[in-house]
């Protein structure tokens, strides 16, 4: 038997989110559909957040109500709160991300509160959700580094990873999200998380900001992790963390899984297609290898 790997798009969501152009509701749509067209079953659609905070995913609503509608393809959003779990459940979410951080700072910055505060606002949502038979993802920023704080301690993730799968999070995401982890301390976060945490309960979403992603997620597969977030086009970066540009590009990921002899159910081309439909929206080449070496499609 094959050995599958599940890709977890997040361009339009995390790769679009820092862009300080306004992206065109439109464009945010057609991109979700040529990232369905490429075979891709998770695609985090948007975030209902506070429009203040992060202008770009400002028209979450109308996102949701024009996606494609795909047999098997699934499209969650970010929900920091109740108000936005309840935004979210209105526009027909099935499935929604709580976020919280391994680092203080982070958590501060990010969404206005501590990380116990974070988990107090998180549990009502996990939930309500999953009392509408809503999937709840959970993710972790600043898994090896923070912006803030620097080096994180791996006994940090595996506690908040630990509770937000007591919370009922199917999966959590494991981010580092200014992409200044290594294979060494990759290796030594997963180890303190796996020691707690089932490997089938974890995602890696690596930030490609010092090229070192495809390395990490190497560790990862090594370790057995069997999700990888990525974002096409490597398109990305969190807003209050400086630095976070680029998460790692989906096709990159895709080529070495593919080199690997690992089944991920997405067609290389036209996930390229994609890569620089959205490139040539944004005006600039898409910041993957692949893409760049394939070129734009005719
Ligand atoms: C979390 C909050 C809302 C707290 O923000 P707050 O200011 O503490 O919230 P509040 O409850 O005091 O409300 C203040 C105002 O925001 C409104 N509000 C409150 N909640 C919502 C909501 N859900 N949707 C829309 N509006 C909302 C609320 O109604 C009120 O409006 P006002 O009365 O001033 O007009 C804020 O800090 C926020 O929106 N932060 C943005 C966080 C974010 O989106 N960050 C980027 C995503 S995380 C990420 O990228 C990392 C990740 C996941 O990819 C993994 C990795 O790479 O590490």
């Amino acid at each position: 038997m094959t050995d599958r790997v599940r890709l977890y798009e997040v361009g339009p969501r995390d790769g679009l989110q820092n862009e300080k152009q306004v992206v065109p509701t439109e464009v945010k749509v057609r991109l979700i559909e040529l990232l369905a067209d490429a075979g891709l079953k998770y695609i985090e659609a948007t975030s209902f957040v506070s429009p203040k905070w992060v202008p770009q995913m400002g028209d979450n609503a109308e996102v949701m109500a024009a996606l494609p509608k795909r047999e098997g393809v699934t499209y969650p959003v970010l929900t920091p709160n109740m108000k936005g779990l309840e935004a979210a459940l209105d526009a027909g979410a099935t499935e929604v991300a709580i976020f919280g951080a391994a680092s203080e700072s982070f958590s501060q910055k990010n969404i206005n509160c501590s990380i116990a505060e974070s988990l107090d606002r998180f549990e009502p949502v996990a939930k309500a959700a999953r009392e509408k038979g809503v999937a709840v993802r959970g993710y972790v920023s600043c898994i090896v580094g923070c912006p803030y704080e620097g080096d994180i301690a791996p006994s940090a993730v595996a506690d908040i990873t630990e509770k937000l799968l007591a919370m009922g999070c199917y999966e959590v995401s494991l981010g580092d999200t200014i992409g200044v982890g290594t294979p060494k301390s990759t290796a030594d976060m997963l180890e303190a998380v796996l020691d707690r945490v089932a490997v089938d309960k974890i995602a890696l979403h690596c930030h490609d900001t010092y090229g070192q992603a495809l390395a990490n997620i190497l560790t990862g597969l090594e370790r057995g992790v069997r999700v990888i977030d990525s974002s096409v086009a490597g398109l990305g970066g969190c807003p209050y963390a400086k630095g976070a540009s680029g998460n790692v590009a989906t096709e990159d990921v895709l080529f070495m899984l593919n080199g690997m002899g690992f089944e991920t159910g997405v067609d290389l081309e036209k996930l390229v297609k994609a890569a620089w439909y959205i490139a040539d929206e944004l005006g600039r080449p898409p910041s993957s290898k692949v893409a760049i070496a394939l070129g734009r499609p005719d």
